[in-house]
């Protein structure tokens, strides 16, 4: 991917967060002020009043397929962002495909296998994460300990500012930024877990603040297939701090993806 466009996407999602609050609200994921929505511009969904909140504001919208892009939440200020999306969108998915088929290689499969999982129905999200500074980084997560729940994420993430760590037996990693560049970090989700049977594995992470610097992150998630059979995992709520917890899960969806999906690795094979 070209850093030209790296650079430009970055900076859209800047300036599109320093919008005033009133400019960002027409993006609003709450219809009529309260109705929570995946797509648009907010926070979390606030389920109870001791919720804890992640400290951060996110753009979360469908960018593919193309034809189910719902514009009335694409931003017009600044006013190449909608451009640079479409742009990056296209970008990104060649980079998908093309871990997809180096992942299917090692696994010892024909490579288009897990390719062709994703039809044209095939859902992509894209979401702006901005975390600001925080004054208390104890106590507050930027977001909390969880796992993706798509396939793969490409993300994209701030130069400068480091936040994302990675869960390890029991340890937090703190993944470094690349002095100058961008880095382009790619994601194993719980999807792509159930649908390699455990082979590649979904981490648990999360993103901590601190109190000095602003940060931005970007990232393309890639679902499989269409909404009804995907409607299964994706409401069940994966945000979770515990590991076993994640193993339970992905043993469960097995059984029940590998039904729906019709796949396995066996039946794969070449
Ligand atoms: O901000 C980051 O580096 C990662 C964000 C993330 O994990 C997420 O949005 O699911
Ligand atoms: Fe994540």
């Amino acid at each position: 991917m070209e850093s030209s466009l790296i650079d430009s996407m970055m900076t859209a999602s800047r300036d599109f967060f320093r919008l005033p609050p009133e400019e960002k609200r027409k993006y609003s994921n709450l219809l009529d002020g309260k109705h929570f929505q995946v797509e648009g511009y907010g926070n979390d969904q606030v389920k109870t009043r001791d919720q804890r909140l992640d400290w951060s504001d996110r753009l979360h919208l469908k960018v593919e397929p193309e034809d189910q892009r719902n514009l009335a939440h694409w931003p017009i200020h600044p006013k190449s962002f909608r451009d640079y999306l479409h742009e990056f969108t296209l970008k990104s998915k060649i980079i998908k495909d093309n871990i997809l088929w180096a992942m299917a290689k090692l696994l010892g499969l024909h490579e288009d296998c897990l390719v062709n999982q994703f039809t044209d129905k095939a859902l992509t999200y894209a979401r702006f994460n901005y975390y600001p500074p925080c004054p208390r980084p104890d106590l507050v997560l930027g977001i909390k300990p969880h796992c993706d729940v798509f396939a793969l994420t490409v993300v994209l993430m701030d130069k400068d500012v480091a936040g994302l760590q990675v869960l390890r037996d029991g340890t937090w990693y703190r993944v470094p930024t690349l002095s100058n560049n961008y880095n382009l970090l790619i994601n194993v989700g719980v999807a792509m877990e159930v649908m390699t049977n455990g082979v590649f594995r979904g981490p648990v992470h999360r993103v901590v603040t601190n109190a000095e610097k602003e940060r931005i992150s970007r990232e393309t998630c890639r679902f499989v297939e269409d909404i009804s059979k995907v409607n299964l995992w994706f409401h069940v709520t994966i945000r979770m701090a515990n590991k076993e917890l994640l193993i339970h899960f992905s043993k469960g969806m097995n059984l029940v993806t590998r039904k729906l999906l019709r796949l396995d690795i066996a039946e794969l094979s070449p």
